[in-house]
C-alpha cells in the first residue's frame, strides 16, 4: 500500500474516531443542558403543589372558625372562608393549567388526582357549611370532628401530588435532593401544625375537655413536629451552610415553637383538665396562624435557593454545551489542519523524493528536483537531492572525459605525431597480430622497409621543417598507394615500413617499386619557394616458416641496405 494511501485512511479512521468521542461528549452535554432545562418549570409546577396544598391546609382556620361562629359574627366568618376557598380553588385552577401545559404531565395520573382532590372538596365544604348554619347550641361534637376530618381528608391526596411532582425534579437533577427534601419537611410541618390547631375545633366549640382519641391524635401529630423539626435541620445542614438558611430556621423556633406551640401546650393542658377553654376557634386561628408563617417563610428561602440553583445549573450546562460544541468544532478544523499539513509537508515530498531517487537510480537526469520551500528536514531532502542530482552529472560529465581522453591517448600513443601514420610500437603491435594469423593459416605475408635517400642533405640544405615537410609528404603518398588492410608505420626517422597481408614476394616487391615510382616522380615543395625531388631504397622480405617480425624486418633491412650499396632508389628483395 502506498503512503499517500496508507495516510489517507489512517486520517479517515482518526477523524472518524475523534468524531464518534466528540459527539458522545456533545450528547452527554447535551442530554445534561435538556435536564437542567427540564428543572426550573418543574420546580415551578411543584412549588404550584406546595401552595395549592398550603391553600387547602391554609382554608381549614376558617372553615373551624365559620363552623365556632356566633350568630352575630358569622356572616362575617363565612366572607371569610369564602375567600379563604376561592384562595384554594385558584392555586388549585393555577396548578392544574401548568399541569396542562406540560406535555408529559399531561398524560400522568397527577391531573387526575388534582381533579380528585377539587371534587372532595366539594362535600368537605358543604360539610363545613352545615355545621356553621347550625344554631350555636345544636353543634354536635361528632359532626363538627368529621367536618373537620373531611378537610384533612383532601391533604394526603396533595401530598401525593407533591411527591410526585418532586419526583421529577428529583429525576432532572439530583443534586437538588436534600433542598427538595427539606421542602417538603417544612410543608409536611406547615400541614401538622395545622392539624393540631384543628384538633381543638370541636372541644372549642362544644367546650369540652379532649376526649382519649383526640389526646391520642394530638400526641401523635406532637411526635410528628418534632420529628420533622429535627428532620429539617439535618437536612438543610447537608444542603446549605449559607446564613439565610440558619436564619429561616432560628426564625422558626422562635416563632412557631417557641410561640404558636407554646400555645397549643397551654390549650392541651386545658383540653386534658377542665375544657374551658375561653376563645373560640376564630380567636385561635387568628392568634394560631400568624406563628406558622415561619414555616412557610422557610419553605420559600429553600424554594428560591432551588430556583436560583436551577437557573445557574442551566445556564452554566448551556454554556458548557456551546463550549463543548466550539471546541469540538476547533479540534475537528485543527485535526483537518494538522492531517492537510501534515500530507502537504511530509507525505507528498516524501512520495515526490521516493519518485526522484528512483528516477535518478534510473539516470533520469533531465527531471526537475523541487526547490525547498521551508526550512526542515524535507527542505533538506530536497536540497540534498538536488546536490545528489548535480552529483551524478558531475560525475557522468567527467566519466565522459575520461573516456575522451583514454580514447585520445590511446590514439596518440599509436601515433606518429609527426606524420600521423602507426609508430613504431604500434607497428609491433599490430604487425605481431597479423604474423599470428599468417603463421596459423600458413598465409603469405611480406614486409617492405624504406629510407629516403640522403635524407640529411634536404635537412642540411633546405632546413630540418622542410625535412618534416618531406616526411610528411612521403607518409601522404604512401597511405595513398596502399591498401586499407597494409600496415603502414613511420620506423625511424626517415625510415618507413609496410606490412603486406595475402603477399607473397612477388606481389611484395611490385608493390615497393610502386612507391619508389611515385616517390621519385613527385615533386616537394620546401622552405624558399623551392620544389625539390627525392628518392629511396626499398628492402623487400617475405614470411617464412619460423620466422620471427623481428627477423622478418631484419631480411628487409640487409635487403635495404644492399639496395643503398648498390646506388640508391631501387628496389633489394631478401633472398
Ligand atoms: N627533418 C627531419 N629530419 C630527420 C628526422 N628524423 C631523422 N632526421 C634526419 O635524417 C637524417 C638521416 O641521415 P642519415 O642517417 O645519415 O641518412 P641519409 O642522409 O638519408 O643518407 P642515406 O640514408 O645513406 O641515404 C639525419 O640528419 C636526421 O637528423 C625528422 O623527424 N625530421
Amino acid at each position: 500500500m502506498s503512503l499517500n494511501r496508507l495516510f489517507r485512511l489512517i486520517s479517515i479512521a482518526l477523524l472518524m474516531l475523534f468524531l464518534a468521542l466528540a459527539v458522545s461528549l456533545v450528547w452527554i452535554e447535551w442530554n445534561i443542558y435538556q435536564s437542567s432545562t427540564n428543572t426550573v418549570p418543574a420546580l415551578k409546577r411543584f412549588r404550584l403543589g406546595l401552595v395549592a396544598m398550603e391553600q387547602v391546609s391554609a382554608e381549614r382556620g376558617p372553615a373551624n372558625a365559620f363552623m365556632g361562629a356566633r350568630d352575630d359574627e358569622r356572616a362575617v366568618l363565612y366572607q371569610r372562608l369564602q375567600a379563604a376557598r376561592a384562595a384554594s380553588d385558584a392555586a388549585l385552577a393555577d396548578l392544574r393549567a401548568a399541569l396542562e401545559k406540560d406535555s408529559a404531565q399531561r398524560n400522568s395520573g397527577i391531573l387526575e388526582k388534582v381533579r380528585i382532590v377539587q371534587q372532595t372538596l366539594g362535600p368537605a365544604r358543604a360539610a363545613v357549611d352545615h355545621v356553621g348554619q347550625q344554631a350555636q347550641g345544636q353543634r354536635s361534637h361528632l359532626y363538627i370532628v368529621s367536618a373537620v376530618n373531611g378537610m384533612m381528608d383532601v391533604i394526603p391526596m396533595l401530598v401525593r401530588i407533591t411527591g410526585e411532582l418532586v419526583g421529577t425534579v428529583d429525576l432532572a437533577d439530583p443534586d437538588l435532593r436534600d433542598g427538595l427534601a427539606g421542602v417538603r419537611a417544612t410543608a409536611s410541618l406547615r400541614e401538622y401544625a395545622g392539624q393540631v390547631g384543628s384538633r381543638f375545633t370541636a372541644p372549642l366549640i362544644t367546650h369540652n375537655t379532649l376526649n382519649p382519641d383526640e389526646v391520642i391524635e394530638i400526641g401523635r401529630l406532637y411526635g410528628r413536629i418534632e420529628l420533622l423539626r429535627s428532620l429539617l435541620g439535618a437536612q438543610l445542614a447537608a444542603y446549605s451552610s449559607q446564613p439565610q438558611f440558619a436564619q429561616g430556621l432560628a426564625n422558626l423556633d422562635k416563632q412557631y415553637f417557641d410561640n404558636g406551640f407554646q400555645f397549643i401546650d397551654y390549650l392541651l393542658q386545658v383540653g386534658l383538665k377542665s375544657g374551658d377553654y375561653g376563645i373560640t376557634p376564630a380567636e385561635l386561628a387568628a392568634r394560631y396562624v400568624p406563628q406558622m408563617k415561619a414555616i412557610l417563610d422557610l419553605r420559600d428561602i429553600i424554594l428560591d435557593d432551588l430556583m436560583a440553583r436551577a437557573e445557574r445549573r442551566n445556564l452554566q450546562a448551556r454554556n458548557f454545551l456551546v463550549l463543548v460544541i466550539g471546541l469540538t468544532i476547533v479540534a475537528c478544523l485543527f485535526f483537518q489542519l494538522l492531517m492537510y499539513m501534515i500530507r502537504k509537508r511530509v507525505v507528498s515530498p516524501l512520495v515526490t523524493a521516493t519518485d526522484l531517487v528512483v528516477g535518478l537510480a534510473d539516470g533520469k537526469l533531465g527531471q526537475e528536483i523541487p526547490a525547498a520551500r521551508y526550512d526542515d528536514e524535507i527542505g533538506g531532502m530536497m536540497r540534498a537531492l538536488r546536490v545528489l542530482k548535480e552529483r551524478i552529472l558531475e560525475r557522468n560529465s567527467l566519466a565522459r572525459e575520461r573516456e575522451a581522453l583514454i580514447s585520445q591517448l590511446q590514439t596518440s600513443s599509436n601515433t606518429d605525431f609527426l606524420t600521423g601514420l602507426l609508430n613504431r610500437r604500434a607497428f609491433f603491435s599490430y604487425g605481431e597480430q597479423q604474423m599470428g594469423v599468417a603463421q596459423r593459416y600458413r598465409r603469405n605475408l611480406s614486409v617492405v622497409l624504406f629510407d629516403i635517400d640522403h635524407f640529411k642533405r634536404i635537412n642540411d640544405s633546405h632546413g630540418h621543417l622542410s625535412g618534416d615537410a618531406v616526411l610528411r609528404g612521403v607518409a601522404q603518398i604512401a597511405a595513398q598507394l596502399l591498401r586499407k588492410v597494409d600496415v603502414l608505420a613511420r620506423y625511424g626517422g626517415e625510415e618507413f615500413i609496410v606490412l603486406l597481408q595475402e603477399t607473397d614476394i612477388g606481389k611484395a616487391e611490385a608493390v615497393a617499386q610502386k612507391l619508389r615510382v611515385a616517390l621519385e616522380q613527385k615533386e616537394f615543395d620546401v622552405d624558399g619557394g623551392q620544389r625539390i625531388k627525392i628518392s629511396a631504397s626499398f628492402g623487400v622480405a617475405a614470411l617464412s616458416e619460423g620466422h620471427s617480425l623481428e627477423q622478418l624486418i631484419k631480411l628487409a633491412d640487409t635487403a635495404l641496405y644492399v639496395a643503398k650499396e648498390r646506388g640508391r632508389n631501387r628496389v633489394e628483395v631478401s633472398v
